[in-house]
């Protein structure tokens, strides 16, 4: 395994000159949720909402970051460690190599708590990866280094095939931890107050808007399996991405976000606006009636045009940018505003530039950014850690995806922790506020009962 780590603000990761050797092979369909639990971390997943689908366990080359030129290190780190490749799906359908990872929310995140194994910036190439997409189910066998050897790999993708032929297509789902006890990090009365400091700072015209987010800590019946969890939010978020990052036995972060940061096909960028919320009702009609108040809020639409507007200038230094027709985003406990946003690149950017541009939007950070980064820093009263930011991959071309990680967690043994915040703009009332974040913990919470 090659590790290379960047030495802070520098941004220097330099992953020693190595050869990228990747062999892949069909198989029938099989449970992604088998293959990670025959699987000991570090093991992770990630899964767009009717795309692409990636586990993988092990690690042939990992990159880490941290400070401003995080994006950059991880990037120029990657691009060594794709100089070489000796790959079997460079052509055809057969899965190309991915780095696979994410980013904490600030660049001067110390990865410690339940964070530890969380650097600012962390990405691998998976030792051994399942890969599902429209045309099929792949094993890939990845190694990396001065003595990546193409026998060895195929030996090792034999092995790999068959351990994986071995499982169930179908695993039961176990059932769920159960939930002792949960605690706030931000009691109610604390938020009141934040929420108070935040629209004081927006009308003396410090700011427009600020996300402010919560942490609930749950105590556990028992230990948590973390692919069942993930099984059971396919089930009940089928049209939200789902991921697990986990480096060590200790804890994974994993949600079920339904929000998009950036999606780079070639020179087709894709990414929305998500942001102002309302709950689901009981019967269509009062369901209906909940997704008209958020079409007709003039406080909700003035929060979606300010993330949509700071998306589209951010993008337009990459190439055209098109506004899309706004609509409401229907999931299962909750509802938002969505406003889709495309790019024709100019020229042939990473994604992860793209994603350095637009990170963190305003549907969790908040505009002006630096004003609304200085609010965050000063207000909350908890480590976000990796919450609410860009979890993806990108390839040798450049291309890549990436989610926003709401909607989530960091779980382990009996214990976890989930995160929820809420955008505040001058007029929000700090009980509305407080109320949807109780929904924004639901998705795992219930899974976890
Ligand atoms: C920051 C979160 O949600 C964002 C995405 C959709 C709606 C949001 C809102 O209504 O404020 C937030 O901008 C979260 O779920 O933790």
């Amino acid at each position: 395994m090659e590790r290379a780590e960047s030495g802070g603000a520098s941004g220097d990761v330099v992953l020693d000159a190595g050869r990228l050797v990747s062999r892949s092979r069909e198989v029938g369909d099989v449970s992604f949720q088998a293959f990670l639990a025959s699987r000991e971390p570090p093991r992770l997943q990630w899964a767009s909402p009717g795309g692409l689908e990636l586990a993988g366990a092990g690690v042939a080359a990992e990159v880490t970051a941290d400070g401003p030129e995080r994006f950059d290190a991880v990037r120029s780190a990657a691009a060594a460690a794709f100089a070489d490749v000796d790959a079997n799906g460079a052509s055809g359908k057969a899965p190309r190599p991915r780095f696979v990872g994410g980013f904490a929310f600030r660049d001067d995140h110390a990865p410690e708590g339940s964070w530890s194994g969380f650097p600012a910036a962390s990405f691998v190439l998976p030792e051994v990866q399942l890969t599902r997409t429209d045309d099929g189910t792949w094993v890939t066998v990845n190694a990396y280094g001065p003595d990546a050897d193409p026998e060895a790999v195929e030996r090792a993708l034999d092995d790999a095939v068959e351990s994986v032929q071995a499982l169930p297509k179908m695993r039961p789902v176990g059932t769920p931890p159960g939930v002792r006890a949960t605690r706030r990090t931000t009691p109610k009365d604390a938020w009141t107050t934040q929420v108070a400091d935040a629209t004081e700072r927006i009308r003396a015209g410090d700011l427009e808007k600020v996300v402010l987010a919560c942490a609930l800590e749950v105590d556990l019946d028992g230990p948590v399996d973390l692919p069942d969890v993930l099984e059971r939010l396919r089930r009940t978020y089928p049209n939200c991405y789902r991921f697990l990052v986990q480096p060590t036995e200790d804890a994974g972060f994993l949600g079920a976000p339904p929000e998009r940061l950036v999606k780079r096909d070639g020179r087709r960028v894709e990414t929305e606006a998500l942001a102002g919320s309302v709950g689901r009702g009981g019967t269509p009609e009062a369901d209906a009636e909940l997704a008209q108040s958020l079409v007709d809020s003039e406080k909700i639409q003035h929060e979606q045009r300010l993330v949509v507007d700071t998306i589209c200038e951010q993008l337009a230094g990459f190439g055209d940018v098109t506004e899309g027709e706004q609509r409401v985003r229907k999931l299962d406990n909750i509802q938002h505003l969505q406003t889709p946003i495309t790019t024709e690149l100019a020229s042939d950017v990473h994604v992860l530039d793209i994603v350095e541009a637009l990170h963190p939007t305003p549907a969790v950070g908040g505009l002006p950014p630096a004003a609304a980064a200085a609010t965050i820093r000063d207000v909350e009263t908890f480590e976000r850690g990796w919450y609410a930011a860009p979890i993806g991959w990108f390839d040798a071309t450049g291309d890549g995806e990436f989610l926003v990680a709401i909607r989530s967690g960091v779980a382990g043994g009996d214990g976890a922790t989930l995160f929820a915040g809420n955008g505040i703009v001058r007029d929000s009332d700090p009980q509305e506020e407080w109320d949807e974040i109780q929904l924004k913990y639901r998705p795992l919470l219930e899974e976890f009962r």
